[in-house]
């Protein structure tokens, strides 16, 4: 589920270029309206582009930016559409720049936070940075190796973590020289701070601050890398405009910052760390199944909105795709695509053959697709916890399996199940709890069973001699 765009009637862009509706090549150089058309713009700030921002896009004498805060040892999928803000800019010769909110993180953005976040200490905080700063980089390699189908070189990206120039700067300093500039009136209307104001937990000054960070961050990075754009998600607004005060206050240039529409699930909460339904890009903690999967599920309506947010592919080819889909949508062709290209972009080719894999392995019972899979790859499929090695025993029984295997807690639950029909091995049914474990049948050439209960609960054995 999405939040809508929000309808801007009159085109906000002043185009230099024209739309690429029809060209085949995604996005040969930056077309704001095209983007906007696709859901991916959901406000400006100012709200409408100037001749001269247009201008320094097109001849790219501006790069653009967009920050992490390393709360999380992964980034997840709501923070993919900042990061992909930033690709079609970078498709369009504009480096792209990712701050990793080292020194921030450690403060807590209050934007869109019932309570105050607790505090990480900063071993954590270096932990996570290295950790999202891998997922960044995987991204950002991907999309190089498998989406960009064009001749033209990318401009190369940069991830610079704000640490680097707060661990120079003293407080004194910073109030001194940043924190004058900033007005107390424009801070405390923000609604990230209102909305703590009227809790009963208030607000600290560490948080009320924070936007001041963001606000310093781009000033920091308009005058080492005239980054004169930031990108963000829709909650980000109020820290966005912080520092397009500042900017304006201290240089008398003007800056521009776009926001991402927000990632909602069906009850209307944003997907993400703090709400608890992240789905991760760490493959450790959403495995590529698993995120192919998230994909695969959404809604038709669902499938033809983040097509066009979470994929790059051509406005005339989306098209297709959608026709295609909508005369016959039990085929799913538009889920498919859209999983295939968020895989991509995620986890590479590697990662896509994996999930379709496990997909014609576990969904569509393929024997033959399940005893090619490497048995190595299960905990990244199913988990760590419903995967078990056992030793090769030659009278191991299909009820002592599901036992070692933790299918059941109790060994009449178990017996109940088998009897009932509701475990299957191998996409077979066996009813029969005390038959004795055989090698071709029970387990593959590659040494492993698929132990399924009932619908959808996959466990797998994989067997050591
Ligand atoms: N569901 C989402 N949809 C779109 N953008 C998102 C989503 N979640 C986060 N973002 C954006 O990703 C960037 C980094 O967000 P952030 O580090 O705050 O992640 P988060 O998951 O929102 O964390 P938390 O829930 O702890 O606030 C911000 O620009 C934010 O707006
Ligand atoms: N405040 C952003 C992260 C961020 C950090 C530093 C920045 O300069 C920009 C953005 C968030 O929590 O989502």
């Amino acid at each position: 589920m999405l939040s809508r765009p929000s309808a801007i009637l009159r085109s906000p862009f002043v185009t230099t270029n024209p739309c690429c509706r029809t060209c085949h090549r995604p996005f040969s150089s930056l077309n704001l309206p095209a983007l906007h058309e696709r859901g991916l713009i959901k406000d400006m700030l100012p709200d409408t582009m100037g001749t001269r921002m247009s201008e320094m896009i097109s001849k790219k004498e501006t790069s653009v930016y967009a920050g992490f805060d390393p709360t999380a040892s992964s980034l997840h999928v709501g923070n993919l559409l900042p990061l992909i803000g930033l690709l079609h800019f970078q498709r369009a010769g504009i480096k792209p720049i990712v701050v990793i909110g080292g020194a921030t993180a450690t403060i807590g953005d209050p934007s869109g936070k019932k309570t105050e976040r607790e505090r990480i200490t900063s071993d954590i905080v270096d932990e996570n940075a290295a950790a999202i700063r891998k997922n960044i980089d995987n991204i950002f390699a991907n999309h190089k190796k498998y989406l960009w189908q064009s001749e033209e070189k990318l401009p190369p990206f940069t991830i610079v973590n704000n640490m680097k120039w707060y661990k120079d700067i003293n407080a004194v300093d910073f109030l001194g020289n940043v924190g004058r500039h900033i007005r107390i009136g424009g801070m405390l209307l923000k609604d990230s701070v209102q909305t703590r104001l009227n809790s009963s937990e208030g607000m600290s000054f560490a948080e009320f601050s924070y936007q001041a960070f963001q606000a310093y961050d781009w000033l920091h990075l308009l005058k080492t890398y005239n980054c004169f754009l930031q990108i963000g998600g829709s909650d980000q607004m109020g820290n966005m405009k912080a520092g397009y005060d500042l900017i304006r206050k201290v240089t008398g240039d003007s800056p521009y910052s776009l926001t991402v529409p927000l990632i909602t699930t069906e009850t209307g909460d944003k997907f993400g760390k703090s709400a608890g339904n992240a789905v991760w890009l760490d493959s450790e903690q959403t495995s590529t199944f698993d995120f192919y999967q998230f994909f695969l599920r959404s809604s038709d309506n669902d499938a033809a909105q983040y097509l066009k947010l979470f994929s790059f592919i051509p406005e005339k080819q989306l098209t297709e795709v959608l026709e295609s889909h909508h005369a016959n949508p039990g085929q799913r062709k538009a889920q498919k695509k859209l999983a295939e290209q968020a895989t991509l972009l995620v986890h590479g080719e590697e990662g896509l053959k994996t999930a379709l894999q496990a997909t014609e392995a576990l969904f569509n019972s393929s024997v033959e697709a399940l005893s090619t899979l490497n048995p190595e790859v299960f905990p990244s499929i199913l988990g760590q916890a419903f995967v078990t090695n056992l030793p090769l025993n030659s009278s191991i029984t299909v009820l002592d399996t599901v036992m070692q295997a933790k299918c059941f807690q109790e060994e009449k639950d178990a017996r109940r199940v088998i009897g009932a029909g509701g475990v299957y091995i191998n996409h077979q049914k066996t009813r029969v709890a005390d038959h004795v474990i055989q090698a071709g049948s029970h387990i593959l050439p590659n040494n492993i069973t698929l132990i399924r209960i009932g619908k959808k609960n996959h466990y797998v054995v994989r067997w050591r001699s």
